[in-house]
């Protein structure tokens, strides 16, 4: 398994992160748990804060919350100077919960309710993302109640297909975001975004998927927004102060995978920039990104302890952890694909190939299939590197399994950020009408 951040093989051959031994964070957090890597999470930030500083444009990296939206996530992108996108309800109070200053969270989603709209402007958030025409009504009429100027952006699909899973592909025209600027729909929300008296029209968003291992793509959709700007400018005289060209900057999660270095992501996004709108007529606008996965992925592993195993002579051996899907839908929803060694015998040689079963109901609850370890046995502790993005975010109490603690290490200390549901938290809300008759409580 790759090593990402801090982690490393210590001199007992365990797996090691933050300083904190794996064997040591299951006898104190029990598993499953998820644990992130503080440092490594901290350097992602102060890398792309440093690489668009480094290109001398105006900028704000905003850290995609729907990766892993908890309330200490959000106080340590905000004390290392990020920006926050939220895309609802619930990821905006997290943030304000954690104290995010309100003028640097940007609002995205493409069906935002008169409730999160009201929310958000009651917050006095930095700015929402617009994603239909819809909205942009709905935001108006709101503003104009409230007697308030918002700012926005415009989503546009710039008509860019990134190499990616189609599921996470959003920059094509047939798409369920954005006004597209193929086929003159964002120019005409432009138009009539301009003119509305409660509404700042900042410039405009693109983001044309995730898990992105090339440049290509974003130099290509930065041309194209470009364009568009160009011909708003000519047409409308309409200037972008804010071009925001979205996340989708890809990592490592198993061999093969060849993500860049974040430096080289920024500077191919900030010279396609300068390039792309020196000719247009006005000042290069700022440039506003939205990293999730790339900040928080690496950062993640999960605990599991080994239970049983099944082998089929001549078929394979699948062995049972203590979670799955859960906490880790992303196998079942996309195929993906991880790595993980054995934490409490990382050193020794391979002996086995076995495949990692969930312990849902479900034939889907597959986490890796066909991995290489040394003879597994029950009470084993099995790390799955990479887990950071979308796993935490994704989970679920499918099969009432409680979901598991969040802990980060840093400097060999471990601290819960989110604690282990229990089984009270399982039926919180649960009620039962009284037509239904009740049953005694036997124990
Ligand atoms: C609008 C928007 N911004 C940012 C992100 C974050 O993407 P990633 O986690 O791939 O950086 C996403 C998810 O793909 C998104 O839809
Ligand atoms: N949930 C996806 C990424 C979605 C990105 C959000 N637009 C994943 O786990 O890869």
């Amino acid at each position: 398994m790759y090593l990402h951040g801090t982690s490393k093989i210590n001199a007992q051959g365990h797996l090691e992160i933050g300083g904190v031994d794996a064997t040591d964070l299951k006898e104190q957090f029990g598993t499953p748990l998820y644990v992130v890597d503080e440092q490594l999470v901290r350097d992602r930030c102060r890398e792309y804060m440093d690489a668009f500083r480094a290109s001398g444009l105006g900028f704000q990296v905003a850290y995609a919350s729907k990766a892993f939206c908890v309330m200490a996530m959000c106080a340590l992108a905000a004390e290392e100077g990020l920006s926050l996108d939220v895309v609802s309800d619930g990821e905006l109070f997290t943030a304000l919960q954690a104290g995010f200053p309100a003028e640097r969270i940007h609002f995205h989603g493409n069906n935002k309710t008169l409730e999160e709209i009201e929310m958000a402007l009651d917050a006095e958030i930095g700015c929402f993302v617009v994603d239909n025409f819809n909205e942009l009504h709905l935001l108006q009429a709101v503003a104009a109640d409230k007697n308030r100027k918002v700012n926005i952006l415009l989503r546009v699909t710039p008509g860019v297909e990134a190499h990616t899973h189609e599921y996470i592909s959003t920059g094509q025209t047939d798409s369920k975001f954005g006004f597209d600027i193929g086929n003159g729909t964002a120019f005409e929300a432009i138009e009539l975004a301009s003119k509305q008296p409660n509404l700042v029209l900042l410039g405009v968003h693109s983001h044309i998927g995730s898990q992105i291992f090339e440049v290509e793509g974003f130099q290509m959709a930065v041309q194209r927004v470009a364009e568009f700007a160009a011909s708003v400018y000519e047409r409308l005289n309409v200037a972008f102060k804010v071009v925001n060209l979205g996340g989708g900057f890809g990592i490592r999660y198993i061999d093969g995978d060849t993500p860049l270095e974040v430096s080289q992501y920024v500077k191919a996004i900030t010279d396609a920039v300068k390039n792309h709108f020196a000719t247009i007529g006005y000042a290069v606008p700022e440039i506003w990104v939205e990293p999730g996965r790339s900040i928080v992925g690496e950062a993640g592993t999960t605990l599991y302890t080994v239970g049983t195993s099944k082998d089929i002579p001549g078929v394979r051996k699948y062995v049972a952890v203590d979670g799955g899907m859960t906490d880790n839908p992303r196998p079942a929803l996309y195929e993906s694909k991880y790595e993980a060694v054995l934490a409490n015998r990382a050193n020794e040689a391979v002996q086995e190939t076995v495949s990692v079963a969930g312990k849902c109901c479900e034939s889907g609850d597959m986490l890796i299939w066909d991995l290489e370890l040394p003879k597994v046995q029950s009470g084993d502790l099995l790390a799955v590197a990479c887990t950071g993005a979308y796993n935490y975010s994704m989970a679920s109490n499918y099969n009432r399994i409680r979901r598991p603690a969040v802990v980060f290490v840093k400097d060999g200390q471990g601290d819960v950020v989110v604690r282990r549901e229990t089984y009270q938290d399982i039926i919180q809300n649960d009620l039962v009408p009284e037509r239904i008759a009740k049953q005694p409580v036997t124990r």
